[in-house]
């Protein structure tokens, strides 16, 4: 049971050290306890919550909705909701953050149902919402994903059944647009069906959505066999599966393909959950998992070709992951562009590769491979942070246009739409 000790030492100490850099510790924390407050939990089934805090020498601890949080005293004033500190018309800050002590504590702290008050030396009163707390403290956020997603591997996939969009409804139902870009957001593949073969039309998929990516490659792209650029997509010749763009810093976030002509054989598109397969490598060789995701390295596009002259180069490890709740959200995979490994010394570079074959083995796997004909009228949206694509070699006239969308646009049309992105 936590109680409560009001303490003039601490406050008058705090006067003492105010402006000063130096924090010193205090001989007693202060302590204080609630009783049960009736509170409803979101999401739960009605509930009573308990809330009971406790103000440390250099923290505020919470403890409410069956979490325990710890807050920094700088991080509670620097928030501050009040008028003074935070526009809620422009959603931005007021407050110069450079001017609060680093060395700030609240005089007090008290609770009226479910908010608290900090009263800081200066008089300035900040309040908090406990809910509010809870899902903004780095406890809260340590246990929740970013992107719920669905991993998959070919029978996954297609057990799932996951319905393609139609192109009308796409471009003229939110629903329509609701509903595709959250089979997107899940599995990070998705289908527009009934899509005149053209690059105007495939254009205006893309709008709808997000902002075109424009790069070296151009806004819209259009491509054939005919080895214009220097590079293997514009042969015959087949491609294991990648990701594009992997020699930029920030690869393109969203791949949209649509075939709009083939007179001949194969051409079959490959698809990998790169998510996947990453997730296999966590399992069976977490320190594995680890490496790739620490170990940083180049990827370059040299091209030299008739009027393109273009030399990208984008640093990044393999696997990238959020460092709070370890949540993957890119694989940067491509073996044919992969630059000259000069980051890492060479024993770490023997374990690289080690955990890259590992990683190489599931992408690998047969039962990972997703394989589709793209047909005109059928338009591919791929996410090119997770899903590795790639392609069989061919025969024949073949025509493929499409582009590149910037992720951000399409994370905020999702969000708009009420989508957890
Ligand atoms: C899609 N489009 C044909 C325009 C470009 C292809 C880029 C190919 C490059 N090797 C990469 O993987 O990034
Ligand atoms: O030709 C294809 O199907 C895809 C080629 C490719 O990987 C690309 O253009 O990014
Ligand atoms: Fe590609």
């Amino acid at each position: 049971m936590w109680y409560h000790r009001l303490s003039h030492l601490q406050s008058r100490l705090h006067d003492l050290l105010k402006g000063g850099v130096i924090c010193q510790a205090l001989p007693q924390p202060t302590f204080k306890s609630l009783l049960p407050l009736a509170v409803r939990w979101h999401h739960t089934a009605s509930k009573f919550l308990t809330c009971a805090w406790q103000q440390h020498e250099d923290h505020f601890e919470l403890k409410y909705a069956n979490t325990v949080m710890r807050f920094d005293y700088v991080w509670l004033r620097d928030h501050c909701r009040s008028a003074s500190c935070y526009n809620s018309k422009t959603h931005q800050r007021s407050l110069d953050t450079a001017s609060v002590d680093l060395c700030i504590k609240p005089k007090t702290i008290h609770l009226d149902k479910t908010t608290l008050f900090f009263t800081w030396s200066d008089g300035h009163v900040t309040k908090y919402d406990l809910n509010w707390l809870v899902k903004n403290s780095y406890e809260g956020q340590k246990q929740k994903v970013i992107q719920p997603r669905i991993l998959w591997n070919a029978e996954i996939y297609q057990q799932a059944q996951v319905p393609s969009a139609d192109c009308q409804s796409f471009l003229e139902t939110k629903e329509g647009l609701k509903k595709f870009l959250q089979n997107f957001l899940l599995y990070g593949i998705a289908f527009v069906e009934n899509v005149p073969p053209t690059q105007e039309h495939t254009e205006k998929l893309a709008e709808r959505i997000s902002l075109i990516r424009e790069t070296i490659y151009g806004r819209m792209w259009y491509f054939t066999s005919d080895s214009s650029r220097g590079d293997t997509a514009y042969t015959k010749l087949a491609l294991d599966r990648h990701t594009d763009t992997t020699y930029f810093q920030e690869p393109c976030g969203i791949q949209v393909f649509h075939c709009l002509k083939h007179e001949g054989t194969g051409g079959r598109t490959l698809l990998v959950d790169g998510f996947y397969a990453a997730q296999q490598v966590l399992q069976k060789a977490p320190e594995e998992f680890e490496l790739l995701s620490r170990v940083p390295l180049k990827h370059e596009y040299i091209e030299d070709v008739g009027e393109c002259h273009n030399h990208m180069i984008g640093v990044g490890p393999v696997l990238n992951i959020y460092p709070w709740n370890k949540e993957l959200y890119l694989i940067r995979y491509n073996n044919y562009d992969r630059a000259v490994i000069n980051t890492i010394p060479y024993d770490v570079v023997h374990r690289w590769y080690t955990a890259h074959r590992t990683l190489t083995m599931e992408l690998r796997r047969p039962e990972n491979e997703f394989w589709v004909k793209l047909k005109p009228g059928r338009v591919l949206f791929i996410d090119n942070w997770r899903v590795l694509h790639g392609r069989e070699c061919f025969t024949g006239y073949r025509q493929l246009c499409g582009c590149y969308l910037t992720r951000d646009d399409v994370l905020n049309t999702a969000r708009l739409l009420g989508l957890q992105a």
